[in-house]
């Protein structure tokens, strides 16, 4: 679908700060759609991609009452590169779709959309959304390895496996309209926002 409202995406490796500068964003009165919120709207019972999964992963992913737990899912899949591709495949073209919907319900003419795995699914994203602008935003491996330990309690080799599991976008700033550099503060980081927001004229 090809929408008659601008579309700004705000991506970056897992860690990288996307969710701090959506939050900005949205405190400046901007709609954000999140990819990643979709995502988990997605793994509600008894829908046929939830037998899907169970069928191609086991019950194992499945908490006490039955529902997708997503900690396990993800302990699935991030052992092993292709199950993860196998989640993704079942998965991305339902959430793209939810997101088409959501851009056609929305009164706004400016939406922006975070997305984590923007890159790895763009050809998909293209086919269905009109992307006037792409934002990137960076840190560096080793911060974002400390941020996901702290944030995560995850120990360090989960947390590069998890940053293994991505492209690398700081190899790909040249791919993007703006690069957002998340190294210091939050402070900094949200006067950057502030600032960039303020030189789009938004
Ligand atoms: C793996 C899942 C179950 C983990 O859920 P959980 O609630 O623990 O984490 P959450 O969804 O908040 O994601 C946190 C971060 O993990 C990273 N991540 C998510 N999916 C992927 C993936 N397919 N590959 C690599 N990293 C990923 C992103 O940086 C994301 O911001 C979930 O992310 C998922 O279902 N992913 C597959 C669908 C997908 O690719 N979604 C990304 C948006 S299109
Ligand atoms: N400049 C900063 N200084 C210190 N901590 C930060 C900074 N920026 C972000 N963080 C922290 O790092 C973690 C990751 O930030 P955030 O959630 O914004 O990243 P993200 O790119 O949305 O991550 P994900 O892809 O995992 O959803 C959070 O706990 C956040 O509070």
């Amino acid at each position: 679908m090809m929408q008659n409202k601008k579309i700004i995406v705000v991506c970056g490796n897992i860690a990288s700060g996307k969710s701090t500068v959506c939050r900005r964003i949205k405190e400046k009165g901007f709609v954000v759609i999140d990819l990643d919120e979709i995502t988990h709207q997605i793994y509600e019972q008894g829908t046929e991609l939830y037998y899907k999964l169970i069928d191609e992963f086991g019950e194992g992913i499945l908490d006490e009452n039955s529902n997708i737990d997503r900690k396990k899912l993800s302990n699935v899949v991030f052992n092993s590169k292709t199950l993860l591709k196998k989640l993704e495949e079942l998965t991305h073209t339902d959430i793209i779709l939810r997101v088409v919907k959501r851009i056609k319900n929305e009164k706004s003419d400016l939406i922006f959309l975070e997305i984590s795995m923007y890159l790895e699914s763009k050809k998909l994203i293209d086919k269905y959304i009109d992307v006037d602008e792409d934002w990137v935003v960076v840190a560096d491996r080793n911060i974002r390895i400390q941020r996901i330990m702290d944030r995560n309690n995850f120990d360090y080799d989960t947390a590069v496996t998890r940053i293994n599991s991505q492209l690398d976008y700081e190899k790909k700033i040249s791919e993007f309209d703006e690069v957002i550099v998340n190294n210091t503060t939050e402070t900094d980081l949200l006067q950057k926002v502030d600032k960039l927001i303020d030189r789009k004229k938004l």
